[in-house]
C-alpha cells in the first residue's frame, strides 16, 4: 500500500471512531458523581461500627463535634445518616419526612415484635398508617388519656403513702419503676401485672426485651458473620424473651376474653387498651377497615408498655436527679407547687394547668436527658437530596436527639439546667427539641405521658422536702440501652415537707 492509500484509510477510520464516541457519549451521559456528607475513615467490613461504644449516643456526638450534622457511617454494607443539629433534623423529620418515614428490619425488631407488627418497628405502608391511626385516634386521644385520670391519681397516691412510710433513704428509681409499671399495666390490660404467670417479675423481663431491641446483631449489618449471633447467644436469647413475653401476653388476653365473657367490671380507670383491642378483633374489624388478629394485639400492646413503661420511668429518675443537684430549682419548684395547692390535700389537674414552672422543670430536663436519645431509626424510602448532599435509597437515619440538646448554636448555655428558659420562649415547638421525635413517625403517647409525669413530680415535690443522703455524690453516669437510665440507681432522702 502506498503512503497516499495509506492516508485514504486511516483518515475515514479516525473520523468513524470520533463519531462512534460522541454518540456514545451523547447517548449514555456519565452518572453525575453523588456527594456525600463527611465520613471519618472506617475499617474494612464492619466499617464504623467499632465506634459506636457502649454508649452510642455520645460516640456519635463526639464524631459529629468534627464531622458535622450530617455524617455518613457505614455499619457494614448499611450506609448510616447520623443528624446532630436542629436545622438538619427539620430536613429529615420535617421537610423529608415521607422519604424517611420507614424503619429498619433488624432481626430483634421482626423476632420480638411479631414480625413489625407493632407501629413502632413496622416498615411505612397500609399497615403502619393504620395501626399508627387506631393510636392516634382511638387509643391515645385526649378523652381517653383522661379516663385514665383515676388510675394515675390512685397510684400517685399509692406511691406518697409508700414514700410517707418509709420516710428517710428511699430507692426513687425502683419505685419509679414499679409505679409506671402499674400505671401502664392498668392502662393497658385493665389490671396491675407485677408477676407473670411463671412467678417471673413482668419488670424484669421487660428490661430484658428492651435491651435487646436496643442490641446490634452484626448480621443485620454484615449478613454473612450473622452466624456470629448464634455463638455469641443473641439468637437463643431473642428466642428465650420472646417466649417468655408471649407467654405472659397470651395469659392476659384469655384472662381477659374470659372476663368479657363474663362481662366483669374493670378495675376503676375506663376501658383499657387491650378492650379497645379485642372489639375492634372479634366484633368490628370491618367498621374499622383493618383486620387483625392475635399477633397484631400482642405487637400494639407491646407498644404501649415499651413505649411507655421505660421511657416515664427514666424522665421521673431524670427530673428528680436534676431536682437534687439544683436545690434551688427544686425550692422554686416547691414554692409554685406549694402557692397554687394550698392547703388541698390532693392536687387536681387544673391545678397542674396553672404550674409553669413545673413544666418547665420537665421540659428541661427532656433537653438534657432525653429517653430515646437517638429517636427510633429511620430509614431512606428512596434516593433524596438533604441539603446539598445524595442520600441513597436504604440508608439508615439516626436522629441524634441528646446532641441536638446540647447545641450550643441553638441553646445558650446547653450544659447548665435552666428550666427558665422554657418560661421566656417556646422552643420546644421548633426541632430542637423533639424528645418524642416529629412528623409521620412522631410519638402518639405524648399527652398520656406528660399527664402522668407531671402530677406525679408535683406530687412528691408537694408532699416531701428532698436532699442527697449523706455522703453520696450524684454519679451521672448513663446505662446503655434504648432508653437511657442512670446507670447507678437514686437514692434521695426523703421529710415531710416543712
Ligand atoms: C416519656 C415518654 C415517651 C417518650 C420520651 C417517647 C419517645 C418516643 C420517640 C422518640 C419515638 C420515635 C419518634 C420518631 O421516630 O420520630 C416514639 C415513638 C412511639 N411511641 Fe413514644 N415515647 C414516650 C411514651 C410513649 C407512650 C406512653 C406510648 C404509648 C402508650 C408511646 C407509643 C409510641 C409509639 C406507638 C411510637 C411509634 C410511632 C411510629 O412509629 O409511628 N410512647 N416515642
Amino acid at each position: 500500500m502506498n503512503e497516499i492509500q495509506l492516508h485514504l484509510f486511516i483518515f475515514p477510520a479516525f473520523l468513524s471512531l470520533f463519531l462512534l464516541w460522541s454518540i456514545k457519549r451523547w447517548l449514555y451521559k456519565p452518572e453525575p458523581k453523588k456527594k456525600s456528607p463527611p465520613s471519618p475513615p472506617k475499617l474494612p467490613i464492619i466499617g464504623h461500627i467499632h465506634q459506636l461504644g457502649s454508649l452510642p449516643h455520645q460516640s456519635l456526638h463526639s464524631l459529629a463535634q468534627k464531622y458535622g450534622p450530617l455524617m455518613l457511617l457505614h455499619f457494614g454494607r448499611v450506609p448510616v445518616l447520623v443528624v446532630s443539629s436542629a436545622d438538619a433534623a427539620s430536613e429529615i423529620l420535617k421537610t423529608h419526612d415521607l422519604a424517611f418515614a420507614s424503619r429498619p428490619d433488624f432481626k430483634a425488631f421482626k423476632k420480638l415484635m411479631y414480625d413489625g407488627k407493632n407501629v413502632t418497628f413496622s416498615p411505612y405502608g397500609e399497615y403502619w398508617r393504620k395501626v399508627k391511626s387506631m393510636f392516634a385516634l382511638q387509643l391515645l386521644n385526649a378523652r381517653r388519656v383522661q379516663s385514665f385520670r383515676p388510675i394515675r391519681e390512685d397510684e400517685t397516691a399509692l406511691l406518697v403513702k409508700r414514700i410517707g412510710e418509709s420516710l428517710g433513704t428511699v430507692n426513687l428509681s425502683e419505685m419509679f419503676a414499679e409505679v409506671t409499671n402499674d400505671v401502664i399495666c392498668r392502662s393497658a390490660f385493665g389490671t396491675k401485672y407485677r408477676v407473670m404467670g411463671n412467678g417471673k417479675q413482668l419488670l424484669k423481663s421487660m428490661v430484658e426485651l428492651m435491651e435487646l431491641l436496643g442490641s446490634i446483631s452484626i448480621g443485620d449489618f454484615v449478613p454473612w458473620l450473622g452466624w456470629i449471633d448464634r455463638v455469641s447467644g443473641l439468637d437463643h436469647k431473642l428466642k428465650y424473651v420472646g417466649k417468655e413475653v408471649d407467654d405472659f401476653l397470651e395469659h392476659v388476653i384469655r384472662q381477659r376474653v374470659e372476663a368479657r365473657k363474663r362481662k366483669a367490671v374493670l378495675e376503676k380507670g375506663g376501658e383499657s387498651f387491650l378492650d379497645v383491642l379485642l372489639e375492634i378483633y372479634d366484633e368490628n374489624a370491618a367498621a374499622h377497615s383493618i383486620s387483625i388478629g392475635r399477633d397484631n394485639i400482642k405487637a400494639l400492646i407491646l407498644d404501649v408498655i415499651e413505649g411507655g413503661s421505660d421511657t416515664i420511668s427514666t424522665t421521673l429518675e431524670w427530673v428528680m436527679t436534676e431536682l437534687l443537684r439544683h436545690p434551688t430549682v427544686m425550692k422554686i419548684l416547691q414554692k409554685e407547687v406549694r402557692e397554687i395547692v394550698k392547703d388541698k390535700k390532693d392536687i387536681s389537674e387544673d391545678d397542674i394547668g396553672k404550674m409553669q414552672y413545673l413544666k418547665a422543670v420537665i421540659k428541661e430536663s427532656f433537653r438534657y436527658h432525653p429517653p430515646a436519645p437517638l429517636l427510633a431509626h429511620r430509614v431512606a424510602r428512596e434516593d433524596v437530596k438533604v441539603k446539598s448532599y445524595d442520600i441513597s435509597k436504604g440508608t439508615l437515619v439516626m436522629v441524634n436527639v441528646w446532641s441536638i440538646g446540647r447545641d450550643p448554636s441553638y441553646w445558650d448555655e446547653p450544659e447548665k439546667f435552666k428550666p427558665e428558659r422554657f418560661l421566656t420562649n417556646l422552643k420546644e415547638s421548633s426541632f430542637g427539641w423533639i424528645p418524642f421525635g416529629a412528623g409521620r413517625r412522631g410519638c402518639p403517647g405524648m399527652t398520656y405521658s406528660m399527664a402522668m409525669i407531671e402530677l406525679l413530680v408535683a406530687n412528691i415535690v408537694h408532699k416531701f422536702d428532698w436532699k442527697l443522703p449523706k455522703g453520696v455524690v450524684l454519679d451521672m453516669t448513663e446505662r446503655a440501652g434504648i432508653t437511657i437510665h442512670r446507670a447507678t440507681p437514686l437514692l434521695a432522702l426523703a421529710s415531710k415537707a416543712t
